[in-house]
Order: C-alpha cells, then sequence, then structure tokens
C-alpha cells in the first residue's frame, strides 16, 4: 500500500519530534518540512536528508504532493496555516491550542467539513497507555460514576520558545492556552459523560511583578453536570515535570503519576494504582507513555484517518471545547467571577 505523505509546518523544539515519529511511523512517509529561518531550515535538511525543505510553508503546499500536513508552529500562526493546509485539500494534524479564539476554531472547523478532510488536534495525552488507561477504566466501570477529578502538574518554566513567542501574550494567547489546555481536555474527557461542563472559575498568579499576565501558577474548577467537577492546578515555578491524575467515583478510585527530568524525556517514571474500595491494587502499563512516545500514536492515528476516514482521537469540535475553556478560566480570573459554559457550544 502506498505511504500516506505527510508535510510538516514548524522545525523547532516540538516540531522536532514530530518529524522524527512521521519518518518512522509505518504506513507514513515525511515528504517535506518547512521552517522559517536558515537555522531550522539547515537542521531539517541535515536530520532528514529525504525530505524536500521549504523556508515559505505556502511553496510548500503548493508545490509538494502531501495526503496530510502537521502544523507545529507558535500557537498565532495555527489558525492561519491550519486554514491554508485544509484549503489546499490536506489532511490536518493541528498542534494544541487549536486556535487563540473561537472564531478561528470555528473557521477551521467549517473548513474541514465543506471540504470533507481530517481535522485532528495534537491532544496527545488521549492516546497514552497512563491517561488512556484511565479513561478505559472509568469506561468500563471500575470506580462507578465519576464525581471528581483532580488534574495537577508541577514543572520547570515554559522555554521561551523561537522569537520569544511564548512570553508574549499576542502569540501565545495566555499561559492557560499553552499546558492547563491539555487537563481541560482531560478534564472532559474523564467527566463529561453526563455532559459538558456548565461553568469555571479559576485563579492565577505570576511570580515576576513585572509581568503579572504570565500566570505561573494556575488552577480552576469545572464543574459537569450533575454535580461531578474537576480540579486543574499547574505551577510552573518549580523543577523537572511531574504530573498527576486523581480520580474518585461512586465506588473506587484511580490514581496515575508520571514524573521525569523534563517533559520530553524518554525515560521518565510512572504508575496507575487503582482502589476498588476496597484493596489497592497496582495496574500494568503496557507501553511507555510520555508526550515523546504518545506522538508516535497520535501519527499512526493520523495514518488511519487518512486511509479509513477512522474519525481522530481528538476532533476540531474536542479542540474547541478546550479553547472555549481555556477563555472562560482566563475571563474567571480577570472577573473574579465563576463563567458559565454554553453548553450548546455556543459561548465566544
Ligand atoms: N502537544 C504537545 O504536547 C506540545 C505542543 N506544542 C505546541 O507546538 C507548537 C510549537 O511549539 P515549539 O516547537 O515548542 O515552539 P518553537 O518555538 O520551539 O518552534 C516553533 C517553530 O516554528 C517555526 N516558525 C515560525 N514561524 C514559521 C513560519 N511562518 N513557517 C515555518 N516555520 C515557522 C520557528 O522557526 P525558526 O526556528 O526558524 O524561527 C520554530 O522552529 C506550539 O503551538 C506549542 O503549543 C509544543 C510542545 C508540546
Ligand atoms: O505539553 C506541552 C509541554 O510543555 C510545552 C511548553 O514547554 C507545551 O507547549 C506543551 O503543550
Amino acid at each position: 500500500m502506498k505511504p500516506v505523505r505527510f508535510g510538516l509546518i514548524g522545525y523547532g523544539a516540538w516540531g522536532v519530534h514530530h518529524a522524527r515519529v512521521l519518518s518512522g511511523t509505518d504506513g507514513a512517509a515525511l515528504v517535506s518540512i518547512a521552517g522559517r529561518s536558515a537555522d531550522s531550515c539547515d537542521a531539517a535538511r541535515r536530520d532528514h536528508p529525504g525530505a524536500a525543505i521549504y523556508d515559505d510553508y505556502a511553496a510548500m503546499l503548493d508545490r509538494e504532493q502531501l495526503d496530510a500536513v502537521a502544523v507545529v508552529l507558535p500557537s498565532h500562526l495555527h489558525s492561519e496555516a491550519g486554514a491554508a493546509v485544509l484549503r489546499s485539500g490536506r489532511h490536518l494534524l493541528l498542534e494544541k491550542p487549536m486556535a487563540l479564539d473561537l472564531a478561528d476554531c470555528d473557521a477551521l472547523i467549517s473548513l474541514a467539513r465543506d471540504r470533507r478532510l481530517t481535522l485532528a488536534v495534537g491532544h496527545e495525552f488521549r492516546l497514552s497507555s497512563l491517561w488512556g488507561g484511565v479513561k478505559r477504566m472509568v469506561d468500563d466501570g471500575a470506580i462507578g460514576v465519576p464525581r471528581y477529578a483532580l488534574i495537577e502538574l508541577w514543572r520547570r518554566p515554559y522555554r521561551t520558545g523561537s522569537g520569544g513567542w511564548r512570553y508574549d501574550p499576542g502569540r501565545v494567547g495566555s499561559w492557560i492556552l499553552e499546558e492547563p489546555i491539555h487537563f481541560f481536555d482531560l478534564a472532559r474527557w474523564y467527566l463529561s459523560g453526563p455532559g459538558e461542563p456548565v461553568a469555571v472559575t479559576a485563579r492565577g498568579s505570576s511570580k515576576r511583578a513585572d509581568r503579572p499576565e504570565l500566570l505561573d501558577n494556575f488552577s480552576a474548577f469545572v464543574d459537569f453536570p450533575g454535580g461531578a467537577y474537576a480540579v486543574i492546578s499547574q505551577t510552573l515555578a518549580a523543577f523537572e515535570h511531574h504530573q498527576v491524575v486523581k480520580l474518585t467515583g461512586t465506588e473506587g478510585a484511580l490514581w496515575a503519576s508520571w514524573g521525569g527530568a523534563m517533559d520530553r524525556t524518554f525515560h521518565p517514571s510512572y504508575s496507575l494504582k487503582y482502589f476498588d474500595g476496597q484493596t489497592v491494587v497496582d495496574i500494568p502499563i503496557d507501553r511507555p507513555t510520555g508526550e515523546v512516545f504518545e506522538l508516535e500514536e497520535q501519527a499512526a492515528m493520523m495514518v488511519r484517518a487518512v486511509r479509513d476516514g477512522t474519525p481522530p482521537a481528538v476532533s476540531g469540535e474536542d479542540g474547541r471545547r478546550s479553547v472555549a475553556l481555556c477563555l472562560a478560566a482566563r475571563r474567571s480570573i480577570e472577573t473574579g467571577e465563576t463563567v458559565r459554559m454554553d453548553p450548546t457550544l455556543d459561548d465566544r
């Protein structure tokens, strides 16, 4: 069978991993990469001598024969580059956050729908043996009806990113859209059985008096219909990278934890403990877990989506809901109020 032909836009810290994975996934071929500076283009050429390298992604989309394109650019460029990919008739794997506002999310969803193309968003935690193991046990009824989730991250400060985009609110949107967005996605995945979140209440603080908008510390309560709720909490004012999900239900509890020297480590430690109301057992995790591993599952998922039309793990609608929760959290911090969500998806 002919391989699915992939293009990649963006060859920074995370694009390098997308490229590594796309060039090694069964059924995929990494055909071309678009960078921007001479440095990132040279690095792409050196690492992937078989791929065509461009310093202009529009030229790559014009000239290359591609089935699908991964967009791994600074977040303010997601909507513009994602739209260009879809308009060119290619399936799209778009890094999170899907876009910085809901109008841009809507435009991408419409473009993909009108052209019958796959739009997948890079919330790769859903492909994890650990975080996905939690989901499978919840779906199997292991903890009864889920009532509470704590999703917590302790980590070192963010990298600045190329040209400092991660520390510029105009380009990053907010730090809530940068990483807590993954946790809003997980909270929905675990708890939205009875329906989508109904309200968000958030608080945040900065460690720098001169940059109060950069929320090193962030916490949110997310209310679901029927009284279940999630607490999302993150600090960037710490060290290494340690994440937990603690989930309780009417009949049991799950405690998943993951840790490493950094988010992109190939040597993490992780565990999943399950309590059935009486005893605690360790649940074996069958595959290594961590974002560098989940990318492999994500690439395989994209190959299936292109070949067979299998729905993506995280759709444009999912990506949009997570953006909506982040924007609601930011509004809650600004106003000091709880923000009610519109379950019909019309919250703007
Ligand atoms: N799902 C996940 O777990 C993760 C997601 N991400 C997301 O991935 C995206 C990229 O993050 P990251 O790689 O860390 O950021 P970096 O700043 O490390 O890399 C961004 C890259 O984009 C390139 N770039 C900028 N403008 C253009 C353009 N017009 N055409 C082509 N390339 C361009 C830059 O090129 P140059 O170097 O030449 O300036 C740079 O190489 C972000 O949206 C981030 O949120 C990141 C990490 C993990
Ligand atoms: O998962 C992630 C790990 O951290 C990165 C920032 O350093 C985020 O961009 C990303 O979403």
